[in-house]
């Protein structure tokens, strides 16, 4: 049970239908400060769906969403100042600067425009992205994009995070401190949610995992607790078991060997 006065978020019995098909299908959720979740599931599972009804993006949907203890339903948007957000992409901002985008997101969330540039270009040393601070962002490469999109979600010192696969692109070095960053702002009372396909880092990032499939949560637990409960010992293999999939091998051998003009694969 989380205390009230730590409880971030409340989810009961959210459902969503586009076009007549439900995409989700009852969700129920309580986070408290400080938790780093693992927010993983197939795709078309409906992640990206629940995290743009939690940013107040669709409000068409049934169920109840209450965000620092306000129901994001009653039309007030001052909860969204202490949110930060890492979209998968942001393809509309390339013709913008890297110092463009952070202080334009930053006065979105009410930073002075002063204060919002000298803490960007701090942030932006910080990941030796100093000498490109005034280079469109199209020039950047994947990974100078992704460590952008992260300071652009931190600028503002929000409660909540939602994170949606922001490694991608990233070295191994600037991963382990991106990690670390994560594991003291939780530590702070911060809470995440990070949306990943890469299952190995969101095993080591995580200290609880939801995982979506079909529109429901069909598992909520440690790490360690999901491993005492499946006979795999790596989450990616917790994920196929719990997602039902087990052809990976013949789904791989029928594709090769169309590749490889075996017409009886036609
Ligand atoms: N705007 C939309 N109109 C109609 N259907 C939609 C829309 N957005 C999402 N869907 C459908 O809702 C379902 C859930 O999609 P969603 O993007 O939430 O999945 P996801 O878990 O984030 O997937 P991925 O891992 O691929 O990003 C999918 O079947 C998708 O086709």
């Amino acid at each position: 049970m989380i205390r009230e006065n730590d409880k971030v978020l409340s989810i009961q019995n959210l459902t969503m239908t586009y076009g007549g098909k439900k995409v989700l299908n009852g969700i129920n959720l309580e986070v408290a400060r400080g938790e780093i979740i693992g927010y993983i599931g197939p795709n078309g599972a409906g992640k990206s769906t629940t995290v743009k009804i939690m940013l107040g993006l669709i409000d068409d949907y049934q169920g109840q969403v209450v965000i620092f203890g306000q129901d994001i339903a009653s039309g007030d948007p001052s909860y969204k100042k202490k949110i930060g957000y890492v979209p998968e992409n942001a393809e509309a901002y390339d013709n913008l600067t890297a110092m463009e985008y952070l202080v334009f997101t930053g006065e979105l969330y009410g930073m002075d425009r002063d204060a919002a540039q000298s803490k960007a270009e701090r942030l932006l040393r910080q990941f030796e992205l100093q000498d490109v601070g005034h280079s469109r962002l199209s020039s950047f490469s994947k990974g100078m994009k992704q460590k952008v999109l992260i300071i652009a979600s931190l600028l503002h010192d929000p409660d909540l995070l939602f994170w949606d696969e922001p490694l991608s692109g990233l070295d191994a070095n600037s991963m382990m401190v991106i990690q670390e960053i994560l594991a003291q702002l939780a530590a702070q009372g911060k809470t995440i949610f990070y949306s990943s396909h890469i299952m190995d880092l969101v095993e080591k990032i995580s200290n609880r995992i939801v995982l979506l499939v079909k529109g429901e949560v069909v598992a909520d637990a440690t790490f360690e607790e999901l491993k005492e409960m499946s006979e795999e010992g790596s989450l990616s293999g917790i994920f196929n078991q719990l997602t039902g999939f087990t052809e990976h091998r013949s789904k791989a051998k029928d594709f090769v060997s169309i590749v490889q003009g075996d017409e009886e694969y036609a």
